[in-house]
């Protein structure tokens, strides 16, 4: 094994899973480099032990002015915009913001012989799986909403810049990463926040009074959507296999991350009640545009061949963990 180059850059480090991704490296010794352009992050997510440059992805001069300055061995690449209702109603902000930044991004580790690269890509890439069974790297990828599409066009482009230049990439396609870090310091923080769990949190908390349960009549048991929720600090582990996998093996593959366990809308609803105690009331709403019945990963090959072992088995746990940031920092950054 090479011995590693250990200065990694974060481009959307002072997101959700940005955030945690920095503690991690830090946690396991890397140097640390964030850019952002803080649209839906928070410079106070970040560890003041990273290097912090305010920033855009689509602006080459600048990622070429980092570049210069940092002798960055891998670029973590998190920004994007990811709001599936969100794109489906502004899909060119989707395809500018996200598919933009990966080509000015990819031009700018091509002059800067940056050789690596970990995209953060998305269960979106799917769409509407066959029979809603679970989804494994080889089944087809037919986004149903511009998130998705434009993750799946990142990946695209990514994989052909691999073929004709010395980059090497691994996609790590998340399902619906969710929790916060043990310490209750860093944790998820969108305005307006559209993820369920948060948002289930808020209801918890008092700060809304009724959660709205997006439709009951898709093809599944309840009725309610089945997502795959994942902690992101077992997401964070999967980074740095994966940059392992880059140094040891210069190939570049694609892995779907998830806990490959379902749970319904419903069920996310009554788990969060037992861990919060509180009543959590809910209505019935209409179905939100762009959401599939069923996304569930098949991630047999991410423990395969990565060897990651994802910690958190139970769904409980990880809300506990939302519930503990929400409960020390109940208006997130904005204390
Ligand atoms: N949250 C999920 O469940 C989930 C699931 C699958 C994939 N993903 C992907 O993971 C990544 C991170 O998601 P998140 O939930 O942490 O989102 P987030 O919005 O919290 O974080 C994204 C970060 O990128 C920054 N950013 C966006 N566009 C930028 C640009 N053009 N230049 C510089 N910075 C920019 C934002 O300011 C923010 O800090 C995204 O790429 C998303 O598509 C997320
Ligand atoms: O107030 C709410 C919010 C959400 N939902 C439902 O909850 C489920 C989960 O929704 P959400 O938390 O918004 O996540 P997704 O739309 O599934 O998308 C997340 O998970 C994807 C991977 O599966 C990522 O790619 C996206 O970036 C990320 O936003 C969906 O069925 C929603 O319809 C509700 O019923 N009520």
């Amino acid at each position: 094994m090479d011995k590693q180059n250990k200065n990694i850059l974060v481009a959307g480090g002072a997101g959700y899973i940005g955030s945690h991704m920095v503690q991690k490296l830090l946690d396991e010794n890397y140097k640390v480099t964030v850019i952002d352009n803080l649209s839906t992050g928070h410079k106070e997510a970040i560890n003041p032990e990273a290097i912090f440059y305010q920033g855009d992805t689509r602006d080459k001069q600048f990622l070429d002015s980092v570049f210069a300055k940092e002798n960055i061995n891998t670029v973590i690449h998190m920004d994007a915009f990811s709001i599936v209702p969100e794109s489906m109603k502004d899909p060119l902000k989707y395809f500018d913001n996200n598919v933009i930044g990966m080509i000015k991004l990819l031009e700018s580790m091509v002059d800067n012989n940056v050789p690596n690269i970990v995209f953060s890509s998305t269960a979106a890439t799917f769409g509407n799986p066959i029979n809603n069974k679970k989804i494994a790297e080889t089944d087809p990828q037919n986004p149903i909403n511009p998130y998705g599409e434009s993750k799946l066009m990142m990946e695209r482009i990514m994989n052909w810049v691999s073929k004709a230049t010395n980059i090497n990439y691994v996609a790590l396609r998340y399902f619906n990463a969710s929790g916060a870090h043990p310490s209750g310091k860093i944790g998820e923080d969108h305005h307006p926040e559209t993820h369920l769990i948060p948002i289930v949190m808020q209801t918890a908390y008092g700060q809304r009074r009724t959660l709205k349960i997006f439709g009951d009549d898709y093809n599944t048991e309840d009725g309610t959507n089945v997502r795959d929720y994942v902690h992101i600090d077992d997401l964070a582990d999967a980074h740095i296999l994966a940059l392992k996998y880059l140094n040891d093996t210069k190939n570049s593959d694609s892995f779907n991350l998830g806990s490959s366990t379902g749970f319904s809308v419903k069920q996310i609803v009554d788990a969060a009640r037992k861990v919060t105690g509180k009543p959590i009331d809910a209505e019935i709403s209409s179905r939100r545009p762009g959401d599939p019945d069923v996304l569930v990963a098949d991630s047999s090959k991410a423990k395969k061949v990565l060897g990651w072992t994802p910690n958190y088995d139970n769904v409980e746990d990880i809300i506990e963990t939302a519930w503990n940031w929400k409960k020390n920092n109940p208006n997130g950054y904005q204390e």
